[in-house]
């Protein structure tokens, strides 16, 4: 009954014979196209310069087909690989050199990048393509796409169109549009592996990029949700993603990136931090400077956010019992007299002992001043219409975790214990581990943003999800941003954030099998695709892990990470042929990319070869289309042996 409701539904759609008949030969057609590529990148961290390189150079994907369809030299190369990535800057690079560029050069340019522009879209369909394509000059592009070179009518038919374009001017015009296609091509489905924000400067400008791409997906990150929390308002994570903007030197993103009025927490700075000088609030200024004065203000600011931040978390601890963080309520374990931090029977020295707004008493209490700053901050986070754009599309583009053809993603852990089983946690009675454990924080997550369902205590997950110890976005045991501030070097062994189990046990093939598993993915087939923990390939650590089983592509975009991983990111591609696992080496700008072309930006290898090569059928899409098949032939049979008829208008 259902399904006999479902092909009269169908029917609407597709009312006789021919109409049906064309559909199943379309999708039938398409099955066998090849499988689409895939992109991955992770921990962006604000680094809009480099993540917009690695998305316009499709990590390496545009050479290598340059590689495939010419035999140019290194030169050549560059330029017409720099002429796709930046067609507008290299145009004008180009015409400053007068004598370079005349009709020859356009006709060879045009030729170039109609081939590549055939050869990228030649896996889509047609239907997707004219999607694609500038209206302005849809039609034309169109038509030199299909047009196939084997007859002399053909190519004379090219060459002409390629010849008017030049001659009316519009040569440009088509090499901006049709590189444009190239890029967009090149990739069909773009996952980002979390984190977003914080360290970098620009999260707002790679924001942008997201929302305008046309497949992507998000897997939150510990930092994404920081801000995802921070934009409903819950306060102890907007002080967080406030202290973390000052901590890495990003006042201007708040104020112009964001917009958002600083000048209440300066004003409680100057009023109670303003002749201190502590380094260690001092922002940390990578690649960029910033003069003295705003360097003091700025720590200042840094500090008072930072007190702010350790009494609404010490609040919160308590008013949260099951989040069994009480490890982290430092406030009430110092002597204020004697500056001294009590821990396990330990004496402690502060380092800084200036807590003037502190009450000894009653350490988590905010004082009137600080509560006007955050109420104001919390304001200006939840009444910000770009912020509240921003975040929207990363709860409705993201999730916990992504199944997605045969592979598994998620930026953090499935935390486990020392021995390999699941981690379990109780929460709001009821016991979670593994799989259910990463949905039931997918719920919440939900939830908290839900229009229905706006729960101050869904958010509160959202701050135990940021630093939590079960946290499988946060992986650790504790994060020791206090002690970092506060205790002296000489007692680092404070510092010590310990990683979940996970982390060590994912060298083994069985325990990343496992948790396909526990996700119903075949380990055969599927791999497991990490974030989150920077792989310091400098000292000889490998991003892959379990034998082939999990990649772990953060190399650490962020430049605050280059020190310490030796490169400047992975990123991954999954093509109808192979997996390949792209190092790259830190993106200087854009000029210098101008300049001396791409040579040397990166290096490859490929972690998994597909013989014989992925076919749309192999895919999700292609499961979906085979259902689609099966019931289109019902339909056909239906209207053949007459239990449904058909319609002609
Ligand atoms: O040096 P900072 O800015 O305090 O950052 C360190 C903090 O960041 C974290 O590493 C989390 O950020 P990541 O997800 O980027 O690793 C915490 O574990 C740690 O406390
Ligand atoms: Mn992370």
């Amino acid at each position: 009954m259902e399904a006999e409701k479902y092909l009269e539904l169908l029917s609407e759609n597709f009312p006789n014979i021919p109409a049906v008949s064309t559909e199943i030969i379309n999708l039938k057609a398409i099955l066998n196209l090849p499988k689409s590529t895939e992109h991955f990148l992770t921990d962006l961290h604000a680094e809009d310069e480099a993540f917009q390189y690695m998305l316009k150079t499709a990590s390496g994907v545009i050479e290598y087909k340059i590689d495939q369809a010419f035999d140019l030299s290194q030169a050549e190369k560059n330029e017409l690989a720099t002429l796709i990535f930046y067609p507008e800057e290299k145009l004008e690079k180009l015409k400053a050199n007068q004598a370079k560029l005349g009709a020859a050069e356009y006709q060879k340019f045009l030729n170039q990048i109609i081939k590549l522009s055939k050869d990228v879209s030649s896996i889509y369909t047609r239907s997707k393509v004219r999607k694609a394509l500038p209206e302005e000059f849809a039609y034309i592009i169109e038509e030199l796409l299909h047009l196939k070179k084997d007859s002399k009518n053909k190519k004379d038919y090219h060459d002409q169109i390629v010849k008017t374009i030049i001659e009316i001017g519009q040569a440009e015009n088509f090499i901006i549009s049709l590189a444009q296609l190239i890029q967009t091509f090149a990739v069909d489905k773009l996952h980002i592996v979390g984190d977003i924000f914080d360290r970098g400067p620009n999260p707002h400008k790679i924001m942008d990029v997201l929302k305008n791409h046309h497949d992507v997906d998000l897997q939150w990150g510990n930092h994404d949700i920081l801000w995802m929390g921070a934009g409903l308002g819950q306060k102890a994570l907007i002080a967080t993603a406030v202290r973390i903007s000052l901590r890495y030197g990003n006042l201007e993103l708040l104020e112009e990136g964001y917009r958002i009025n600083m000048r209440p927490l300066a004003r409680l700075a100057r009023n109670y931090y303003q002749d201190f000088k502590g380094e260690i609030f001092c922002p940390k200024l990578i690649e960029r400077d910033i003069n003295d004065q705003d360097k003091d203000i700025s720590a200042q600011m840094q500090k008072a956010i930072a007190i702010i931040q350790f009494k609404l978390e010490g609040q919160l601890i308590k008013s949260r019992p099951e989040f069994k963080m009480n490890e982290a309520l430092y406030l009430e374990k110092i002597d204020y007299k004697r500056g001294i931090l009590t821990l396990n029977e330990q004496e402690y020295p502060l380092i800084d002992n200036h807590f003037p707004t502190i009450d000894p008493k009653n350490p988590y209490q905010l004082n009137e001043q600080e509560q006007e700053v955050i109420d104001h901050l919390s304001n200006s986070f939840q009444n910000n219409d770009r912020l509240q754009e921003d975040i929207r599309f990363i709860f409705n583009n993201g999730s916990m975790y992504k199944k997605y053809n045969g592979n598994l993603l998620f930026h953090g852990c499935v935390p486990l214990k020392q021995n390999g089983d699941f981690a379990e946690i109780e929460v709001e009675a009821k016991k979670v581990k593994g799989k259910k454990l990463l949905d039931f924080f997918q719920d919440v997550v939900r939830h908290s943003y839900s229009t229905k369902t706006k729960r101050k205590d869904k958010r509160d997950w959202l701050w135990y999800l940021w630093r939590g110890e079960y946290s499988p976005l946060f992986g650790k045991d504790r994060m020791t941003t206090f002690l970092r501030y506060f205790t002296d070097e000489d007692d680092k062994e404070l510092y010590q954030e310990n990683k979940n189990p996970y982390y060590s046990l994912r060298e083994k093939e069985e325990i990343c099998n496992k948790i396909l598993k526990e996700f119903e993915m075949d380990p055969e087939q599927g791999v497991i695709i990490n974030g989150h923990t920077p792989v310091e390939e400098k000292r000889g650590e490998s991003p892959i892990k379990g034998q082939g089983k999990l990649l772990v592509i953060d190399g650490g975009i962020s430049a605050a990470y280059h020190k310490k991983t030796g490169i400047a990111g992975y990123t991954l591609i999954y093509s109808d042929s192979e997996m390949r696992l792209i190092s790259h080496k830190p993106f200087v700008s854009k000029a210098e990319v101008l300049k001396k072309g791409t040579k040397d930006t990166l290096a490859s290898k490929v972690v998994k070869k597909f013989e014989p090569a992925k076919k749309i059928s192999d895919t999700d899409i292609g499961i979906k289309l085979k259902d689609d098949i099966k019931y289109l032939e019902k339909l056909l049979k239906a209207y053949q042996n007459g239990t449904i008829k058909e319609k002609y208008n």
